[in-house]
């Protein structure tokens, strides 16, 4: 909804806009969008890939499901179909954001990668520029040159997820590794490593599923562990662990919930400090709440490292040509190498003037009391809570703008 498009006779074109600005057509800037829209505040959303959920679409393994039961994963508005199972697959998932887009008559800009927003504090605006064709393969790490084009709004809804580029560590001898090196959003099936050896470098919710996968497709995975893990089973007491861990929640502080998590982990799944993973001094929901480091919620890993078929291995120390070599000193031979290393988001490189957000890619304080709307910025989707925070951080946010839009539409003050 351009207000005014005054082409330069350089590059730069801008488009001011009475509405918000989201960046990032993933859960959370569909959900900020949708929860606008419910309150008549329209609003415009710049995605660098072609289509919705880029990241689910694009950057996620064929057999992934879901794994906190659909209530905890469903959007604002609109609830996951009755028929779908307890943990939707992933093409459920896009099925259902696809749904989410029409119902809510969403239609995001594709292909505009934000790689500058700021401040203007004479028009209090934020500027944010695009550049119209980059795409997600590249990652955000190089300022691009690039036709320009400026959007400045009252209101920028940062929304562009913990999970935005990959993180691969620097390992000596990487370059001379002569078989396949990819990160865990490039892996799509098991399918092609049938009897290879596959090292799988991270032992979060990425790399033990992909190490499942492998297996189920013939392949021979070792897990390699750096620092170590809470494994908890997915289910206890008949139902999912997240749900009795909110419900317990409500009741008890978390280091309780905590203890009542690992007696119930003990008895389902044994010790698994036996199998190389070692547990983390912490509990699960507080190392999740102080550290952003996710619980392994078990999909099956556990009892093929017990069978022996997944070989958790010791940190790398570096890579060979033909393999790898581990801290304690052995050397392996390995076909390739899967980088279940984690992600981090964009926003340092391109949300500038700011000091709203660290240096890793946080927001310094916790949604909303932190990033509430200062000069009409909002982030949605980074408080480490998955979709359950994301819709929470989504139903906020809407509010909030939309009560600073319905003042200013009454006082017609909005001078652009
Ligand atoms: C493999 C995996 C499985 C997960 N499973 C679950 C689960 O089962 N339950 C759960 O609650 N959580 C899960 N999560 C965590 C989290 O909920 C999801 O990552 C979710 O997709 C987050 O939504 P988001 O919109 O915040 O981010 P994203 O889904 O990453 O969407 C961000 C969007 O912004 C776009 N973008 C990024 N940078 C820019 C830019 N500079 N300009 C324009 N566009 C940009 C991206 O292309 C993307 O489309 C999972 C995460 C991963 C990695
Ligand atoms: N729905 C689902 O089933 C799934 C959900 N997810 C979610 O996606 C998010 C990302 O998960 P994931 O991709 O597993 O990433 P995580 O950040 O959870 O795990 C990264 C792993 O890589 C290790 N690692 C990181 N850097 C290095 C390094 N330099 N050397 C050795 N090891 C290293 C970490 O070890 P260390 O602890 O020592 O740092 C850790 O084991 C999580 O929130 C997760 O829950 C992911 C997959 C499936
Ligand atoms: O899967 C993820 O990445 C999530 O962030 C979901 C999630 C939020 N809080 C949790 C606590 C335990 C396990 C998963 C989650």
């Amino acid at each position: 909804m351009p207000m005014s498009a005054q082409p330069s006779r350089s590059t730069r074109r801008i488009s001011i806009m009475r509405c918000p600005i989201i960046v990032g057509a993933g859960p959370s800037g569909l959900a900020v969008a949708a929860s606008l829209g419910r309150l008549s505040v329209p609003s415009i959303i710049l995605e660098r890939s072609d289509g919705i959920a880029d990241l689910w679409c694009h950057r996620t393994y064929d057999r992934l499901n879901l794994h906190l039961p659909k209530p905890f994963c469903q959007l604002p508005h609109l609830p996951f179909p009755a028929h779908l199972p307890t943990y939707p697959s992933k093409d459920h998932f896009l099925d259902y954001l696809h749904r989410y887009a029409d119902h809510f008559s969403l239609r995001p800009l594709f292909g505009c990668t934000v790689t500058d927003a700021r401040f203007d504090e004479a028009a209090s605006l934020w500027r944010s520029s695009r550049s119209p064709s980059s795409s997600s393969s590249e990652p955000l790490t190089e300022p691009r040159e690039l036709e320009v084009v400026e959007f400045a709004s009252p209101w920028l809804v940062v929304a562009t997820g913990e999970n935005a580029e990959p993180v691969v560590p620097e390992i000596k001898g990487a370059q001379a590794f002569m078989g396949s090196l990819l990160h865990s959003s490039e892996y799509k099936s098991g399918v092609e490593y049938r009897g290879k050896r596959v090292l799988v470098i991270g032992c979060g919710n990425s790399g033990m599923e992909i190490c499942v996968d492998l297996c189920e497709h013939g392949a021979m995975p070792f897990m390699s562990v750096r620092s170590g893990v809470h494994v908890l089973p997915r289910e206890m007491l008949g139902t999912s662990t997240f749900g009795v861990a909110m419900r317990l929640l409500k009741w008890l502080p978390t280091r309780v919930v905590d203890r009542f998590l690992l007696i119930m982990a003990k008895m389902i799944i044994g010790d698994t400090e036996k199998y190389g993973l070692k547990r983390p001094k912490m509990g699960p929901l507080e190392l999740k709440n102080k550290t952003g480091k996710t619980p392994v919620l078990d999909v099956g890993a556990l009892s093929l490292i017990k069978a022996g078929k997944i070989k958790t291995v010791q940190e790398v120390r570096s890579l060979t040509s033909n393999g790898a070599k581990f801290v304690d000193g052995e050397e392996m031979a390995f076909d390739s190498v899967v980088f279940a290393t984690g992600y981090k988001t964009n926003v340092p490189f391109w949300l500038k003037d700011t000091d709203l957000f660290s240096a890793e890619g946080k927001p310094k304080l916790p949604f909303p009391s932190g990033c509430s709307g200062e000069n009409g910025i909002y982030f949605v989707g980074f408080t480490g809570k998955g979709l359950l925070g994301a819709s929470a951080d989504a139903i906020e946010a809407a509010l909030r703008i939309s009560q600073r839009w319905t003042s200013l539409s009454k006082n017609r003050d909005l001078v652009l």
